[in-house]
């Protein structure tokens, strides 16, 4: 099946500073797909890359398996700060929606103005950040896209008006098949909507995997200390913090662990996004990149 997103070596450079380099990449078809990383990793380049507001520098890249900007009917994308026009009225932005897009799901649109309870007389600089939010993602579901790209949806919400749009974008995808991109720095949201995810730091991609399949595979091991070339070549080592006494290890491995010496735990999403975040390189252990499925 044809992956919604195709990165191969793909880097965005501005001047002489790159802020996505060496990115490859692949998510398929059907997921969620929660995108991670610290303040400045490169999220907002890869998803305008994506949406095709953006050229690459290098390298290739496909979405629904096109090059970006010809699959500008297929692929919405909400911009951060969910962008809308201060001065237009809900209406206008439905009326705007229905004249840029081919495909536009004019009765979509309207009812979800109705069940949000939006007065479509209201101009947008009158409405509440999640009412905005709400009405940013209403534009990117009528165009009924195959992909939606969603850059930082939440950031701006209270915890309510965070839980009713992740709600609403989790029935929106239950009721129809399309693919979401969705970047946060929110992980507990993700593990609420998300399926996939990927990790990327300082603008390359350290992980990315079926969320179900990424904890099932790592775990964290403490025990007695070790040192790092005395683990099993089958364990890739995430992080690893020691004490004099103690060692503290998050591994990915598709092994079951049997030195009776650690105490295993599984981690939650939380504590492997953060595990890649901190990781720093580590010399002659299988270190640099590693994009998983
Ligand atoms: N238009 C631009 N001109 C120059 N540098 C830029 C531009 N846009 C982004 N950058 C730089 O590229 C890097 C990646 O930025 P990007 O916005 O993609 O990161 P991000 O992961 O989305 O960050 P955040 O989580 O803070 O939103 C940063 O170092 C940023 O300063």
């Amino acid at each position: 099946m044809t992956p919604v997103l195709e990165a191969r070596q793909l880097g965005k450079r501005y001047g002489r500073r790159w802020a996505l380099r060496d990115c490859t990449l692949e998510i398929p078809k059907g997921h969620v797909t929660g995108l991670v990383g610290p303040n400045g990793a490169g999220k907002t380049t890869l998803l305008k890359l994506a949406a095709g507001q953006l050229t690459p520098s290098e390298g290739d890249l496909r979405v629904l398996g096109e090059r970006p900007g010809t699959t500008l009917p297929k692929v919405g994308f909400v911009a951060q700060d969910t962008p809308v026009y201060a001065g237009l009225t809900v209406q206008d932005h439905l009326t705007l929606g229905a004249k840029l897009n081919t495909a536009w799901d004019a009765r979509l649109a309207e009812d979800r103005v109705a069940e949000l309870g939006l007065n479509p007389n209201q101009k947008a600089r009158r409405l509440s950040g999640g009412e905005r939010a709400q009405l940013a993602l209403t534009l990117g579901l009528a165009k009924r896209p195959e992909l939606l790209i969603l850059d930082e949806p939440v950031a701006s919400l209270d915890p309510l008006a965070r839980r009713e749009f992740l709600q609403a974008l989790m029935e929106a995808t239950a009721a129809d098949e399309f693919g979401v991109v969705l970047s946060s720095h929110l992980i507990a949201d993700l593990e609420r909507v998300c399926d996939f995810i990927v990790v990327l730091v300082d603008s390359r991609v350290l992980v990315a995997g079926e969320v179900d399949e990424l904890l099932a595979t790592h775990h964290r091991l403490t025990g007695p200390r070790r040192d790092q070339d005395r683990l099993p070549s089958d364990q890739y080592v995430v992080s690893a913090r020691h004490t004099d006494r103690q060692s503290t290890y998050v591994v990915r491995t598709g092994e079951p662990i049997l030195d009776p010496a650690w105490v295993v735990t599984p981690l939650t999403l939380e504590d492997l996004v953060l595990a890649y975040m901190e990781r720093r390189p580590v010399a002659g252990r299988r270190a640099g990149l590693e994009v998983l499925r």
